[in-house]
């Protein structure tokens, strides 16, 4: 009968006020199977989305579809979203939902009994107190448009209101927890019939008096009460978070790294910077001197691993491994990578991300990162021709590694 059908509506009606609004705290009390809140997850300003019902069964049919994508680990934003659902009745308080932006009930209070209402009244506009409330509820006056409709629209309605109804209660609410409210709806009558059927579904939009500065009763003092289960809780990563943030920078480093050190060796080698880097036990990595890295010089070697031993100070006999490695100077990373720019912030926080990353290898002075060398196989090289090119983009780069002294300064 409706296009777009009537819940889509009801939901985009909240979804178009939260565009509008920006409310970072939502709940949606009687979420059902989270239809609402799935759609509600891809408004980048939530920043905490709850969802409550009173059936357990409902709410985990659906719930892991609020479980993050593989995008979202892959390409994390900046932007921050906890999800929390909990198992629990709107006629019940708990701390927990204190404090929100915003709190939408959805066809929900016509479930309730007459008494549990006013609990309903009590616990979200006095208890509750949020910013903002949506309460959409059937119009009983739309009833005769609804073809083959005898009695209620649904089994388990306890009643359905008139417009006058509903205002009649929306006012009572008003008055007595100071609130004001606005009137509205979705699911239109045909053409001129609006006036005399009203909306199919009625909305009321109640906002707080004083706004989002408005007295919120609680205190610092206020009692905690956890009387909801919960069900699922996840937040998703965020580049705001130091753990995601590390993860992708480092993945990006070694990406662009790697793409860095073939642009050099494999197609120029006389810019590679290949140096040489003692590996023994417990003690990897310290750059030899004589051999600097990061200034571009020829390859030291054309052997890829050299053994050498020496006598330590108290006369025993040590030997390590001397590997080649290219160094790839943050400056460069920094001034040819968007993404390492925009992720570390400035050069020096690049370092600091980088100083205690196990997956990177640093060279002496923190000033590079170090990556193993491994001679051209020359079967593979027919094959890097194909390859769409990496070197374009690091030769891009080679005239900012000739300013390379310069960076070092900077550093
Ligand atoms: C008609 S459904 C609406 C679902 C959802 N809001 C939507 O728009 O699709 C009503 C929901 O309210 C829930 N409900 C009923 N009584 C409740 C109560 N006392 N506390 C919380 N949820 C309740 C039901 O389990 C059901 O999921
Ligand atoms: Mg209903």
């Amino acid at each position: 009968m409706f296009s777009p059908p009537l819940h889509r509506q009801r939901h985009q009606f909240v979804i178009d006020f939260v565009k509008r609004n920006k409310p970072k705290k939502v709940a949606d009390l009687g979420c059902g199977e989270c239809g609402l809140l799935r759609r509600l997850k891809f408004h980048r300003e939530v920043e905490l989305l709850v969802g409550v019902d009173v059936s357990s069964a409902k709410v985990k049919k659906k719930m892991y579809g609020l479980s993050p994508l593989a995008a979202d680990y892959l390409q994390p934003s900046c932007d921050q979203l906890c999800v929390e659902l909990y198992q629990g009745s709107v006629t019940q308080k708990d701390s927990r939902l204190r404090g929100f932006d915003l709190v939408t009930s959805i066809e929900l209070i016509e479930h309730l009994s007459p008494a549990d209402v006013g609990s309903f009244s009590d616990v979200v506009f006095g208890y509750m107190t949020p910013v903002v409330v949506i309460v959409s509820t059937p119009n009983s006056e739309f009833n005769p448009l609804l073809p083959g409709l005898v009695g209620y629209r649904h089994t388990d309605h306890k009643f359905e209101w008139t417009r006058a109804e509903f205002r009649s209660w929306a006012l009572k609410v008003c008055e007595d927890y100071e609130y004001e409210v606005e009137f509205t709806g979705v699911g239109q009558a045909p053409p001129g019939q609006q006036e005399q059927f009203g909306f199919c579904s009625q909305i009321g939009v109640f906002q707080r008096l004083g706004g989002k500065h408005g007295c919120n009763t609680f205190g610092d003092g206020a009692e905690e009460m956890f009387s909801y289960t919960l069900l699922f809780s996840i937040n998703y990563p965020s580049l705001r978070d130091n753990t995601t943030l590390q993860r992708v920078l480092v993945s990006e480093v070694l990406y662009w790294a790697e793409k860095l050190k073939s642009g050099w060796t494999d197609q120029e080698p006389e810019r590679g910077s290949v140096s040489t880097r003692r590996q023994s036990e417990g003690a990897a990595g310290e750059t030899h001197r004589g051999s600097p890295v990061g200034l571009f010089s020829r390859r030291v070697s054309e052997e890829q691993d050299e053994e050498v031993s020496w006598t330590n100070l108290q006369g025993q006999q040590e030997s390590c491994t001397l590997t080649r490695c290219v160094a790839v100077p943050l400056a460069v990373l920094w001034s040819c990578c968007p993404k390492v720019r925009d992720l570390s912030g400035s050069l020096s926080n690049l370092r600091q991300l980088l100083l205690d990353e196990p997956k990177v290898k640093l060279s002496q002075d923190c000033s590079a990162v170090l990556l193993h060398y491994k001679e051209p196989d020359p079967e593979e090289e027919d094959f890097n021709v194909l390859e769409d090119s990496g070197y374009a983009e690091a030769s891009h780069c080679s005239h900012s590694a000739q300013h390379w002294e310069d960076w070092q300064a900077d550093l």
